[in-house]
């Protein structure tokens, strides 16, 4: 049989970073783009909660919303390939991480955080920054997360740039993992 040239992915395909750096509302385009079904971890706890992302941190606290990401992170990347957004705090939690390594291309979604912090701005659907300065707070987390992210496969800066375009730039760097991991693959 010959060997397509460029075959599609074969793996889970997982965006992280900070929040509202892009991970769904890319994360979905990104899936149309490669023909994949979609799967948003927020919102997977949601429904597997019956409750929001900010209810279930005001009802049961932040350790017990951690547990459940950790639970539905394990179901999605237990199943077939799909694009999946994770919640920005996912990858922080050593199993899922290891999950991630295992099971999926992982890839690094990063922007300035002034870009970021204007568009958080937008909604009040991230309890971590209720009542508190939203630059002050994603600063801290990029502090503490960025060498963590940095462990993905593949880091590509979103920036200013429009959904298409944060899309493409992704496409791009996938494209480039996939072929390098095919050479070392033949070379073995
Ligand atoms: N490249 C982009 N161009 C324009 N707007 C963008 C871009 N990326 C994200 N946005 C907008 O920024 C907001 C936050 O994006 P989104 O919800 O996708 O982030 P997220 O990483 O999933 O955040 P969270 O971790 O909180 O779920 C949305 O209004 C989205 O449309
Ligand atoms: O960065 C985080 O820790 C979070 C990001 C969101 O996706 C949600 O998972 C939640 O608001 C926590
Ligand atoms: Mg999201």
């Amino acid at each position: 049989m010959r060997r397509r040239a460029n075959p599609g992915p074969s793996r889970t395909i997982a965006l992280v970073g900070l929040m509202g750096v892009g991970k769904s509302s890319v994360g979905r385009r990104l899936a149309n783009r490669l023909k994949l079904p979609f799967a948003d971890g927020d919102v997977e706890i949601e429904s597997a909660a019956g409750m929001t992302v900010s209810e279930i941190f005001a009802a049961l606290g932040e350790e017990e919303f951690r547990a459940g990401e950790a639970r539905v992170m394990r179901r999605l990347l237990e199943g077939p390939p799909i694009v999946l957004a994770t919640g920005g705090g996912a990858m922080m939690n050593a199993e899922t991480r290891a999950l991630l390594k295992e099971r999926a291309d992982t890839v690094w979604l990063r922007a300035d955080l002034l870009v970021i912090a204007e568009r958080v701005a937008r909604r009040d659907t991230r309890p971590l920054l209720r009542d508190k300065d939203p630059l002050q707070v994603l600063s801290a987390l990029a502090e503490a997360r960025y060498p963590i992210y940095g462990e993905a496969d593949v880091t590509v800066d979103v920036g200013q740039g429009s959904h298409g375009q944060a899309v493409d730039a992704i496409h791009k760097h996938l494209r480039r993992h996939w072929r390098q991991r095919r050479r070392a693959e033949t070379r073995k």
